[in-house]
């Protein structure tokens, strides 16, 4: 028991109070005073000769005993106080050590450089993030709790050469196609098609567009894919990615259908969601072309892909509704509208894909895509692309993936170095009539983006009155005008698109030679996406941005060190913009929101805009905003 009295040190009996302290303290029956050794033993020595002065023979004994007895005293005493002593000394170290500890922190907490100091600060607010984040995983998973722990099995097998081969040999692979991997019992990597087992008719197909071995991205994403693994699947733009993951697709939809052919109501096997109603038909008329050659080639069942968009009549393709579907191309709300309905099930579906995924959740689909993983019935394998992809996505997609594979070729958000980058100063005023000498630049097509709908508008007026053939397409434009846009763009009928960047990302156009980023985009991710437009699949192009007073500091900070990365000529005016960070050292990594280089979360616009956002829902929640 702990004594509510305070602790006191016992003091010796002052001669005038007996028992009592000097300070009035009455002192306990057995208490000793404290005599040091030397007194002591000069007390004893004076008793002693007291005592030999004695003639008795008794009073010689008991004097040798006395004095042996004072001996063994005075050494117990004696090793008493070295006790004492040595714990004075240890505590003395310890509280030494202590304030060495303390001192050496407070040295080091100084000499911490602003980025580590940052990074610090960075770490506490995305772990804030993360738990404020639900997992990407069905509102029924997230209620009972639910988490599959293996993945998903599928027949494929590399063939038994590449099964042979030792995990250094897979490793020197990966490193000669600069493939970086992240997880556990990676399947090899397969740089050829016809050893990942793909269907002849496919491959034929493939060679017919000029695809005959397989990128980076498709050596190590096709076989992790085909294993049936979740993966997040990162490469720069233009690099095939969509290969990647609709081959996987109809690989298991081939396997499913093998074992019990499609009948009306049943399907899809496979799941593919895009950002965009463009990026949908694009990525669904690839899909639908590799299945024709299937079909085609009378050696393999008929395989059916289902486009499922907004803008569009789902009543004519209800052929491939009452015949079964094993492929869906869709954008989130449309889907989210058949589920609901009933008129597609996702009973069957083992194999879910979302394009340019960093995207998708960032724009809000986030909810969405919850709502379309509730109406699984059973664990799917999941599969996240994009070129562009920050480490907090990366971070929360891991965390609802199954045991995923990560497969990185290059930087996330790095700028496809086939794009050669001129960044040029234009003055506000004199954009557009620089426009049309840009123009000259290469032959068509060309692409100009803007990321405000009226200036998209503007600019394709403009040129028109100066004879040039363009179309535009943003948001506000309807599905018909939309897809005249790309298609006569597409066919070659117009040279130069005007386009919002919503409206571009993961399209394909043949050969695009240059883009014109008229207006700098606020997240540099954007532009990442904007200039991907052209220098795909091994080709160069040339990309024009203009930059001007109204291009905020810090975007200009972003492009700066992606054109240093990219190992692209800086503009003067762009050298000359200081990083207040690099002045105190420290390495620059990207932003974990956004991936920009030129900033640290707290400054990252996407994050500002983020919650500027959420700030407007609050407030209109709250009745306050109107
Ligand atoms: N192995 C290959 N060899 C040559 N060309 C290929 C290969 N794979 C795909 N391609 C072609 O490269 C182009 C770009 O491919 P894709 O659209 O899949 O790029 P991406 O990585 O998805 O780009 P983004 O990030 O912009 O969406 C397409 O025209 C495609 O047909």
């Amino acid at each position: 028991m702990v004594s509510s009295a305070p602790l006191r040190r016992p003091r010796s009996p002052s001669p005038n109070n007996g028992g009592e302290g000097d300070d009035g303290m009455t002192l306990p029956e057995d208490y000793k005073p404290y005599i040091p050794v030397a007194k002591r033993r000069a007390q004893m020595l004076s008793q002693l000769g007291s005592k030999r002065d004695a003639p008795s023979k008794k009073v010689v004994k008991t004097a040798e005993e006395l004095e042996k007895e004072m001996e063994e005293e005075l050494k117990e005493q004696a090793e008493v106080e070295e006790r004492a002593k040595e714990k004075a000394r240890r505590e003395r170290t310890l509280l030494q050590a202590a304030q060495e500890v303390k001192e050496r922190k407070a040295k080091e907490d100084a000499d911490k450089s602003a980025a580590e100091r940052e990074a610090e600060k960075e770490a506490v607010l995305l772990a804030e993030m993360e738990r404020a984040q639900k997992k990407l995983a069905s509102a029924q998973e997230l209620a009972h709790g639910t988490s599959y722990t293996e993945s998903l099995k599928t027949s494929w097998r590399p063939p038994h050469y590449i099964r042979n081969l030792s995990e250094e040999e897979h490793q020197a692979n990966r490193d000669k196609f600069h493939i970086i991997t992240e997880g556990d019992d990676i399947p090899p990597p397969i740089p050829h098609f016809a050893d990942m087992k793909v269907p002849k008719p496919i491959l034929e197909y493939l060679k017919g567009k000029g695809i005959k071995k397989p990128t980076p991205i498709q050596i190590q994403g096709i076989p992790t894919a085909f294993s049936g693994r979740d993966m997040i699947g990162i490469a720069f733009t233009g690099s095939g990615k969509t290969l990647a993951f609709t081959l996987p697709a109809i690989m298991q939809s081939l396997e499913m259908e093998a074992k019990l052919p499609f009948v009306r109501g049943e399907g899809p096997v496979g799941l593919i969601i895009c950002p965009s109603r463009e990026l949908a038909r694009q990525t669904y008329e690839g899909c639908q072309a590799m299945c024709n050659s299937l079909k085609e080639s009378g050696n393999y069942p008929e395989l059916r892909s289902l486009l499922c968009i907004g803008g569009i009549n789902m009543s004519d393709q209800q052929d491939v509704l009452n015949k079964g579907v094993h492929i869906v191309v869709a954008t989130p709300g449309r889907l989210i509208d058949m589920l609901d309905k009933g008129k597609l099930n996702a009973n069957n579906c083992k194999y879910l894909c979302m394009d340019e995924a960093d995207r998708m959740i960032d724009m809000g689909f986030e909810e969405d895509v919850r709502s379309i993983m509730s109406h699984f019935k059973y664990q799917r394998q999941t599969l996240l692309f994009s070129a562009t992809m920050p480490r907090k996505i990366q971070d929360f997609a891991q965390q609802s993936l199954i045991n995923p594979i990560l497969v990185n070729v290059g930087r996330a958000g790095a700028a496809n170095m086939d794009v050669i980058q001129e960044v040029e100063y234009v003055k506000q005023e004199a954009k557009m009539v620089y426009l049309l000498e840009c123009l000259q630049k290469t032959p068509p097509p060309v692409i100009i983006f803007s990321d405000n709908k009226n200036e998209v508008d503007d600019i394709q007026e403009y040129l028109l009155l100066k004879g040039v053939e363009a179309v535009a397409i943003h948001g506000s434009k309807t599905q018909e005008e939309r897809e005249y846009a790309i298609r006569s763009f597409k066919t070659g009928a117009k040279d130069v698109m005007v386009a919002s960047g919503v409206a571009s990302k993961g399209l394909d156009f043949n050969e695009i030679q240059h883009v014109i980023v008229y207006t700098m985009p606020k997240e540099i991710e954007d532009y990442v996406h904007e200039i991907g437009r052209t220098g795909r699949s091994g080709k160069t192009g040339i990309a024009t941005t203009f930059v001007n007073m109204n291009t905020s500091e810090q975007t200009l900070l972003d492009l700066k060190y992606l054109l240093m990365e990219a190992k692209q000529k800086i503009p003067e005016f762009l050298l000359s913009i200081d990083d207040p960070r690099a002045a105190h050292g420290g390495a620059l990594k990207g932003c974990p929101i956004c991936g920009g280089l030129g900033h640290g979360l707290q400054d990252c616009p996407k994050l500002q805009e983020e919650q500027r956002r959420k700030q407007a829902a609050t407030t209109r929640y709250d009745g306050g905003g109107y």
